[in-house]
């Protein structure tokens, strides 16, 4: 397992335009075991970022610490090394056309000096592992875009890495495929502890798999930190829109007009990570016996909990106001007023 520092790393492209700020004084810290997502829009720095973390860019100030031990003071050959503890994958694939699917993993076993027949041998453990065992001869081109990422991840596992980047990984693939791979870097993640670093533009995939997201924008971090605490409660506006724009809402945002609303007390109840596991305003419903107008939903399924807010509205002649409170804060749920 490794970890990985980031201390206030600036990186400044020259074009013939002029200078870019592709990142402004990041600073990040990856624990082992992690699986972190980066997430911004188009143009935010997050390539930039990943490229830094095995110093395909060298920073043009700040840091890069792999359990410790700065990237700047490794010799060439010492890099080079060191990169083998850093797998990377991309959007892409980037895989071999010509060369069948076995001899794609077997490809970085060769160039560590790997004999053909170890090699062979352990890239079809590789790809026991990504559940393409029974594909080995096929052709990258005979593949679905979901099959090259297996093939891709089983390469990038063939060095034992104790990182993996993920280079939009998914952003090539439909919903139902980006899932089986997220799961399938979550069960790596578990078996063989390799911490993860997720680029993505999508929110949905941080909410899936990633246990830490940092939210970048024009270059810098916006806000960073524990997935289900940045759900609940985000402060930066650009981690409100991305939250926002989550398709992946379980809960279609809705607004009632004002003829439907009635004079009863409205409260906003947000679900964090201490809220129970079970379907609350349901039971509160059954509870109680009487109805619970729900104004405004914007909930979301991280990790199988449901987290994010609500505006609920109490019936306006509602004597069991305070306890319907209680029911709600015993589950978990944090109760404020809505604005
Ligand atoms: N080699 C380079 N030379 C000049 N400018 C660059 C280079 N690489 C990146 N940039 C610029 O740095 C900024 C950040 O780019 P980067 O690719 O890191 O963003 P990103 O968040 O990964 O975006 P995308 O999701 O579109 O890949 C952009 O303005 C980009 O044009």
């Amino acid at each position: 397992m490794s970890s990985i520092l980031i201390q206030d790393v600036s990186k400044t492209f020259e074009t013939k335009d002029g200078s870019v700020h592709a990142l402004k004084n990041v600073s990040l810290s990856i624990e082992s075991g992690d699986i972190y997502g980066i997430i911004g829009m188009s143009g935010a720095g997050k390539s930039t970022l990943v490229r830094c973390m095995n110093f395909l860019e060298v920073p043009s100030e700040g840091k890069v610490l792999i359990d410790g031990k700065s990237l700047s003071e490794f010799s060439p050959k010492e890099l080079r090394k060191e990169r083998e503890k850093i797998g990377m994958i991309f959007q892409h694939f980037n895989l071999l056309m010509q060369k069948n699917v076995l001899e794609n993993v077997c490809f970085p076993l060769y160039i560590q000096g790997k004999k053909k027949a170890e090699a062979r041998a352990k890239a079809l453990e590789l790809l026991e592992i990504v559940g393409l065992a029974d594909r080995a001869k096929a052709y990258p081109a005979q593949l679905s875009g979901g099959q090259k990422q297996r093939v891709a991840i089983a390469r990038a596992l063939a060095s034992d890495p104790q990182i993996l980047l993920c280079d939009e990984a998914t952003s090539a693939l439909d919903p139902q495929t980006t899932s089986s791979i997220l799961e399938l870097l979550q069960d790596i993640n578990q078996k063989f502890g390799i911490t993860i670093v997720i680029i993505t533009h999508q929110m949905s995939v941080v909410r899936e798999i990633c246990t830490h997201v940092a939210i970048m924008k024009d270059g810098e971090v916006k806000e960073q930190g524990l997935v289900e605490e940045i759900f609940s409660h985000p402060k930066s506006q650009v981690a409100k829109e991305l939250i926002s724009k989550d398709s992946g809402n379980d809960v279609e945002s809705k607004k009632l007009t004002q003829s439907e609303i009635q004079d009863g007390e409205i409260v906003r109840i947000v679900f964090s990570e201490n809220s129970a596991f079970e379907p609350v305003i349901a039971n509160l419903i059954l509870t109680f016996h009487e109805p619970v107008n729900i104004l405004k939903a914007n909930t979301k399924n991280v990790g199988g909990v449901a987290k994010g807010e609500m505006i609920l509205q109490f019936m306006s002649d509602s004597t069991n106001v305070p306890e319907m409170k209680k029911f709600l804060t015993e589950r978990g749920l944090e109760i404020g007023e809505a604005n």
